[in-house]
């Protein structure tokens, strides 16, 4: 991931001209910037990227400052690296989260709200659990799909065991057999983990892992609800079991590699998610242009939401602009308690029709283009 900051020589590239743009849907006095108290209106436009007011901290991913001691000696830790795939909306990133116990993936009611693999690091006792979220897999349309898809592949390739998930509301359905199909295909074998087990009736849940059973790709089947944490720590007990010995390949208590400047766009894309409807949320993608460390200890971020047509602008910033500030101050306040310091956001909706053909939105994806 790259810390980029907008070139004041090229004009494209110009966000005080952004802000300005977007002020123009805006009444006076409603700013998009979500920030009380912070630098206002007219500073921000003087201080928009050109000079650093602090330290650019460039290695910000969320990594302790300090390696402690392991708790564990060398010789006893083991370390296993799973993929967790699945359909869209079945639970992964709800799984991840909660075996992590912080949140490192977005999660939404809609499906594919995952677009790139995120890793979430777990402890278990001498194991290092090392977790591949992944985006759904199913059919893919668009250049993003089969970004997602492969990414979602790619994953699995890389673990030492897959999880796959199946959400037992929907149970064994079409989205499954093609996951189960694609496993066959790759030659792998995969443990399945049926989850959302609190939204189902107990006396259906027998017959579903019979079901399961005779798919004929799974070893294991567990039954969670990784939303209430029913059934989580014997599937953790049985993952760390499997573990490898060898050295942790993080330290213990990192939870992630992604990039808090990742993070932020992602943050602030589960709330464009949770407050758009239908199409709009798969059209626009978000992206941090620019942080800024602040004396006071404070940071700014600036960050881009990029939509595919004038009238998805005006539908994410909303009558009055209050969609957008809805949305940033929500995504302040989360950030502010995931990243435990004060922040001052700024977005800015900027129309780009082909981003979801250019490649270097995909860079910033954590996606390869696909061809
Ligand atoms: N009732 C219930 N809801 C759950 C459970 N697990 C996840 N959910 C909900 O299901 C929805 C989808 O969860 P996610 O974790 O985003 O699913 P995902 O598989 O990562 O989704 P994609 O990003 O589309 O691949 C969210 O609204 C979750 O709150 C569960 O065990 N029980």
């Amino acid at each position: 991931m790259t810390t980029r900051k907008p070139d004041p020589a090229n004009p494209d590239d110009d966000i005080r001209d952004e802000t300005l743009a977007d002020d123009a849907d805006l009444p006076e006095g409603d700013s998009l910037p979500d920030d009380d108290g912070g630098p206002d209106r007219d500073d921000d436009l003087d201080d928009a990227g050109l000079e650093d007011d602090g330290p650019e901290d460039d290695g910000l991913s969320m990594m302790p400052d300090v390696e402690a001691a392991p708790s564990v000696p060398l010789d006893r830790q083991t370390t296993g690296f799973f993929a967790v795939i699945g359909a869209p909306n079945a639970g992964k990133s709800t799984l991840v989260n909660r075996l992590v116990g912080s949140k490192v993936s977005i999660v939404s009611p809609k499906v594919q709200t995952t677009r790139s693999r995120i890793i979430g690091i777990a402890m278990h006792g001498n194991a290092q659990l090392v977790f591949i979220d992944t985006p759904g897999i199913f059919k893919p349309k668009r250049r993003l799909d089969k970004a997602m898809v492969q990414a979602a592949w790619s994953g699995a390739g890389d673990a030492d065991g897959v999880v796959m998930m199946i959400d037992a509301k929907r149970g064994i359905n079409d989205e499954v057999r093609l996951i189960v199909d694609g496993l066959k295909a790759e030659g792998r074998r995969a443990w399945a983990v049926l989850n959302k087990v609190d939204l189902v009736a107990r006396s259906a849940l027998l017959p579903m892992a019979a079901e399961v059973d005779a798919l004929g790709v799974f070893d294991r089947i567990f039954m969670i609800s990784a939303e209430n944490g029913s059934g989580v720590t014997d599937l953790a007990d049985a993952l760390a079991a499997i573990a490898r010995p060898g050295r942790w390949m993080y330290p213990e208590d990192q939870t992630s590699d992604v990039q808090v400047r990742f993070l932020a766009s992602e943050i602030v894309r589960e709330k464009l998610f949770l407050s758009l409807h239908e199409e709009l949320p798969y059209a626009l993608t978000v992206e941090t242009e620019a942080w800024t460390e602040k004396p006071d200890g404070s940071a700014r971020i600036d960050q881009v939401v990029y939509v595919q047509r004038e009238s998805h602008r005006k539908i994410v910033l909303g009558a009055g602009g209050r969609t957008i500030k809805h949305v940033g101050s929500s995504a302040r306040a989360e950030l502010e308690q995931v990243l435990e310091r004060r922040i001052h956001l700024f977005l800015f909706v900027k129309v780009r029709e082909a981003w979801a053909d250019d490649p270097e939105r995909y860079r910033e994806m954590n996606l390869d283009f696909p061809r």
